[in-house]
């Protein structure tokens, strides 16, 4: 089997200091933060995927959402440019690992703006929030960047959520599932389902069979078991603090 490898990135001293759009600020607990983290990384290796540890950015509250700074598709690593200027710093060290890895780099140029929590792929469709982090421009370049392999790209407005991937993700089979209240266009998607909490909403694809799930979302977990999926569970909770979930932690490269 090829190797699976998953980017990770160690939160750093000033997470508490992280962004917060759509809920109140909370005391975030660092040593909790950091051992969550440490089972977040063991889950993926556990699942079989290598992790490969980008050195951490100190400067940057919100860095260990690596999901944002670049999209990754093939052998391209396209560096985003988040709408929020605080996490463009985030950049330079994902590039720095991407290209020891061999990766192409291409980059979302201003005026365009993209975060990566906005970029839902699936089968040959790149589903793309367009809202507070991606405007019009990013969406274009984006496009541009992904026909080579074939993907085309759709725009999804998000107002009532920070990213596409806060309101949605995707099952392996490509039904979206999300949380209804914060889902603007359920309709954009061939197969959408709702789910029972908010954290239902995120899952990452660890195998075909085998999901990853927030601790906050029990019912969904019992749900998916339900239809056959091996569902793990991480206690994410001092990440959701910050509008975080699942999905944010990690950069699947396959
Ligand atoms: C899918 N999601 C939610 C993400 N990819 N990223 C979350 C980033 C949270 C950070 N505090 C911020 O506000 O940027």
């Amino acid at each position: 089997m090829p190797v699976r490898r998953a980017l990770i990135r160690r939160p750093g001293l000033l997470l508490a200091d992280g962004l917060v759009t759509h809920i109140d600020k909370q005391p975030v607990d660092l040593d909790r933060a950091l051992s969550q983290w440490l089972s977040y990384a063991e889950a993926l290796r556990c699942a079989g995927w290598e992790t490969v540890e980008v050195p951490p950015a100190d400067d940057c509250p919100d860095a260990v959402f690596i999901e944002d700074p670049v999209v990754v598709q093939g052998d391209l690593a396209i560096l985003a440019r988040s709408g929020a200027p605080e996490r463009r710093g985030e950049s330079a060290g994902v590039e720095a690992t991407l290209r020891d890895l061999g990766y192409r780099i291409a980059r979302i140029e201003e005026p365009g703006t993209l975060d990566g929590g906005d970029v839902l792929r699936v089968g040959g469709t790149a589903y793309v929030g367009l809202g507070g982090r991606t405007n019009g421009a990013g969406i274009q370049q984006l496009a541009n960047h992904l026909r080579e392999f074939g993907i085309r790209t759709q725009a999804v407005t998000v107002e009532r959520a920070l990213h596409l991937k806060s309101a949605v993700t995707a099952l392996p089979d490509g039904t979206v599932i999300g949380w209804d209240p914060v889902v603007d266009w359920p309709g954009a998607f061939p197969a959408y389902e709702g789910m029972p909490e908010e954290g239902g909403a995120h899952v990452v694809i660890l195998d075909p069979d085998h999901l990853l799930m927030a601790a906050s979302a029990p019912q969904t977990a019992d749900l998916l078991r339900g239809r056959g999926y091996r569902v793990t569970t991480v206690d994410i909770s001092e990440f959701e603090k910050l509008e975080g979930c699942v999905t944010c932690l990690s950069v699947r490269l396959r």
